[in-house]
């Protein structure tokens, strides 16, 4: 599985502990920035990630910034991109398992260190469950596809 993994200053700090993670995973990652705790706008790292998931370029992305919140509203203006934010464990699960989530989204501001470490271990090894959930997603894709 290959993922791109962006920040703003905000989740800076949170994505070197993810990088950590998926390292001890065997997990390939694509970096795509910030490199410091520099001020940024959270679209900014948005975008590139959300474009590489569209184009599947990468299996998956994970974005952080302060709340998760700004980066899980930019990622989702792509189509193609199903961001989840995500702050237990169980929705990691289930987001996976339910929505087919290709994005990943944290708050670096909101959730631990270690709460977010754990989110990141299931939500990259949970399966999508198929069945009454991909009628679902279709639905979702039905939506975007009326607004090309
Ligand atoms: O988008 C956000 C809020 O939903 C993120 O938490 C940002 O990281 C935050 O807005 C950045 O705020 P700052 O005051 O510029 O550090």
């Amino acid at each position: 599985m290959k993922v791109a993994i962006a920040s703003d200053h905000g989740g800076y700090e949170l994505k070197e502990h993810i990088k950590a993670v998926m390292d001890s995973m065997g997990i390939e990652y694509q970096d795509l920035g910030p490199n410091s705790t520099e001020s940024v706008d959270y679209p900014d790292y948005a975008l590139p990630v959300a474009n590489k998931v569209a184009a599947q370029e990468v299996d998956r992305g994970i974005l952080v910034c302060g709340t998760g919140i700004g980066m899980s509203i930019a990622a989702n203006k792509v189509k193609g991109v199903r961001a989840a934010l995500v702050h237990d464990c169980y929705s990691a699960r289930v987001t996976r398992q339910h929505n087919n989530s290709n994005v990943l989204c944290l708050g670096g501001r909101t959730t631990g260190v270690l709460v977010a470490e754990e989110i990141v271990r299931i939500w990259l090894s949970e399966d999508f469950e198929g069945g009454r959930h991909e009628r679902r997603i279709q639905k979702i894709e039905k939506i975007e596809n009326s607004r090309d």
